[in-house]
């Protein structure tokens, strides 16, 4: 078994690692490392975890030895930590993939605006691949260290990505609404997630300044204007996308350019449906639509995913698969569960 370390196992994402490692044939979580809840049994943090991790702890990570004999690192931890955690896991030559946005932008300064703070280990953004394995499947297989894009980023990239490189809308024009399950913002508590505050409300928030447009537009060598909302619900992300068409079209020449791009990928889903969130919930599958709106010109695409699973840990995991030689799909599930 490839034996597995987990910063911020006592978090939600961390809390998704642990649940796809005890289902996955080849990995086992063997040190779950956690900030205030380290001391305290798995059972107790992730109650629903108790059964496939009797007996486990969340502990402190103390450096030194505590990462003699991992064969891969998993860090799912507040933005800015890993970037004094990544040169202890590069120096040691584990692979590692991380999930926070430190290493996903690849210029200091593109950080440093975006993030409204410099980057501690500039030196090493070069090390990392971005970590979309639908979009950068062989990087990923020789990489030593994998940023693994998030939730509001692989759902507007993959929808939009295909559509760009046929150059069917201009690049210039991307405006998206994205949608998240509260899960998306941690399980710290604040204000703005409380249930108070999301019950029976919808919001937008970060307008014009989210974060995560620097790498949807680096991902897509596109300008967007990216607006996020919160959602009464726990997990999913739907985000609605839109440009304008660069020419008429067929009117099915969108999707069919989804179809193309996705025929072999075994977790995207391409559909003629208006995608749910419901459809991906607890599997690693992106469900996506498209669609020329020839009375408007312009050209619509939506995409469905799970923000813990295909949006976090799935993504991880599906990252990892590929850099251990692993089957890409092990432990991953492409079925929903519903109702
Ligand atoms: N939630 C989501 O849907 C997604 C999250 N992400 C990203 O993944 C990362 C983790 O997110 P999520 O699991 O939701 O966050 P949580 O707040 O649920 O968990 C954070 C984890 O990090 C640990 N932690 C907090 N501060 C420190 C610190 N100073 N040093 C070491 N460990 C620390 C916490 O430990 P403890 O609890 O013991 O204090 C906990 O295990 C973030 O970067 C987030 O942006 C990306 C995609 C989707
Ligand atoms: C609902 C909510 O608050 N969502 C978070 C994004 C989730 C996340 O951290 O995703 P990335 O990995 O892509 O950074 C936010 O808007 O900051």
């Amino acid at each position: 078994m490839i034996r597995v370390a987990i910063f911020g196992a006592s978090g939600f994402v961390g809390g998704e690692l642990l649940r796809l490692c005890a289902a996955h044939p080849g990995l086992e979580a063997v040190r779950l490392f956690g900030d205030s809840r380290a001391g305290q049994a798995v059972e107790e943090v992730h109650p629903h975890l108790a059964l496939a991790y009797a007996g486990a702890r969340i502990e402190a990570y103390a450096g030194g030895t505590s990462l003699d004999d991992i064969d891969l690192v998993f860090a799912a931890l507040p933005h800015g930590q890993s970037q004094s955690l990544a040169p202890a896991i590069l120096e040691r030559g584990i692979p590692f993939v991380d999930l926070g946005a430190d290493f996903r932008l690849k210029d200091a300064a593109a950080y440093e605006q975006w993030y409204g703070e410099p980057h501690q280990a500039p030196e090493l953004l070069g090390a990392f691949v971005y970590g979309i394995p639908e979009l950068h499947r062989d990087a990923i297989r020789s990489a030593a260290a994998v940023a693994a894009a998030g939730c509001y980023p692989t759902a507007t990239i993959l929808a939009l990505k295909p559509l760009v490189d046929a150059g069917l809308i201009d690049p210039a024009s991307l405006v998206v609404d994205a949608v998240s399950g509260v899960s998306g913002a941690g399980k710290g508590l604040k204000d703005s997630t409380h249930f108070n505050s999301v019950s029976e409300s919808l919001s937008a928030y970060g307008l014009l300044t989210h974060r995560h447009t620097a790498e949807m537009e680096a991902a897509l060598d596109a300008q967007l204007l990216f607006t996020p909302h919160l959602a009464p619900m726990n997990r999913g992300i739907l985000a609605t996308c839109y440009g304008t068409a660069t020419g008429p079209m067929a009117a099915d020449a969108p999707l069919q350019a989804l179809r193309t791009a996705y025929a072999d990928e075994p977790f995207v889903h391409v559909t003629d449906q208006a995608p749910a969130t419901k459809w991906t919930l607890g599997s690693n599958a992106v469900q996506v639509t498209a669609r020329y709106d020839a009375r408007t010109g312009r050209v619509l695409a939506i995409a469905a995913l799970d923000n813990l699973v295909k949006g976090a840990a799935g993504q991880m995991i599906q990252c990892a698969n590929l850099m251990l030689g692993l089957d890409e799909g092990a432990g991953l599930s492409t079925c929903g569960v519903y109702p």
